[in-house]
């Protein structure tokens, strides 16, 4: 199968190369500068389930360098995505399926707008994983999976021959026929995690033992909730206590991704994930209190440094 790994982040190298890793041809559409980096330093991969160095992958900086591509599976973070609508239509354009991985729910009525309501497939990487200054990614944690799915149905064979070009690799592929119900109940837990961690610039375990910040979350778990279902999102009905369960679950100095970037003082996603929550609600006359606020906090960090 010939994928197309827009971005060489975080989780574009470790899906993109455990894929190449188990026989997928995998080209990499990256800017200038990551393409030099690439060049100096290699793709590796650094995890528990297995250090890879990736080999025979391509690189191209534009669309038109690549020809044969069966998907592509777009791997930035949201404040990057606007900018990469114009290759994306292209790619649609020319009949190509487009698989984004970003959390986050607004950028997918975007994408379908933007590429057609049958070019856009949906996708859920459960994964922690960083680059370092070598631009090699470092996995944490056991947890690698990719749940996809199709978001119409003209998309169903696609989706299994991804599911057979994964068999027997290294990370967890799973098909779901409810993969619109995965991606909400994602963007119900990573909004409130990552809003509540990296307002208060700390670790779930303390948070979830302070009443006060403890009922904060809760209370952006049943916004995110009633935004679900303003949207007729087909989520389950205990989605907050199920999500509160796995907040639970996590050890006391587990934190979001967006946590982690304002630690190393990297750009937030709060406008795509806070933001776009925000933008949907107010579609639907909405009001989300307690996540406006959140969002306040976060957008000042965002841009104060
Ligand atoms: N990391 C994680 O553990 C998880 C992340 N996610 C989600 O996945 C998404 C991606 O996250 P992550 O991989 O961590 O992000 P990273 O910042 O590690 O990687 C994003 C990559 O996108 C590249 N990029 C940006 N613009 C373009 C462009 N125009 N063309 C080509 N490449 C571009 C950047 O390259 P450069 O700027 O160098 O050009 C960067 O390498 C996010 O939405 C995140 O929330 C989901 C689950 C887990
Ligand atoms: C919680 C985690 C790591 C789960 O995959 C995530 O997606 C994030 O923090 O952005």
């Amino acid at each position: 199968m010939n994928i197309t790994m827009v971005g060489a982040g975080a989780v574009g190298v470790y899906f993109g190369g455990r894929l190449l890793e188990n026989g997928c041809n995998v080209t990499f559409l990256v800017r200038e500068h990551r393409k030099a980096l690439i060049e100096k330093e290699g793709l590796v991969i650094y995890s528990d389930a297995g250090q890879y160095t990736l080999k025979e992958y391509q690189v191209a900086t534009t669309s038109q360098e690549i020809s044969d591509c069966d998907l592509v599976i777009v791997a930035v973070k949201g404040y990057h995505l606007q900018q990469l609508m114009p290759v994306l239509q292209e790619f649609a354009q020319r009949g190509v399926k487009i698989l984004p991985l970003l959390n986050g729910m607004e950028h997918i009525y975007g994408l379908k707008e933007n590429c057609g309501e049958e070019a856009v497939l949906g996708g859920v990487a459960y994964i922690i994983a960083t680059l370092d200054e070598k631009g090699h990614v470092h996995h944490s944690g056991s947890q690698h999976s990719l749940v996809v799915g199709p978001l119409h149905p003209s998309q169903q064979q696609l989706c299994q021959q991804l599911a057979k070009a994964t068999e027997g690799s290294k990370f967890i592929f799973k098909y779901s026929e409810a993969i619109e119900q995965a991606l909400w109940h994602k963007y119900i837990f990573i909004t409130a995690f990552s809003s509540i961690t990296t307002a208060c610039d700390a670790p779930i375990g303390v948070l979830r033992h302070n009443e006060a910040t403890a009922s904060l979350i809760s209370n952006v778990l049943l916004e995110m909730k009633q935004l679900a279902l303003a949207l007729h999102a087909p989520i389950d009905d205990d989605i907050v206590e199920k999500t509160l369960k796995t907040i639970e679950a996590l050890h006391d100095e587990a934190t979001s991704s967006m946590h982690q970037d304002r630690r190393k003082g990297l750009p937030l996603e709060v406008d795509h994930l806070q933001g776009g929550a925000l933008r949907l609600a107010k579609s639907c006359n909405l009001p989300l209190p307690h996540l406006a606020t959140l969002y306040a906090v976060l957008s000042m960090i965002a841009v104060v440094k």
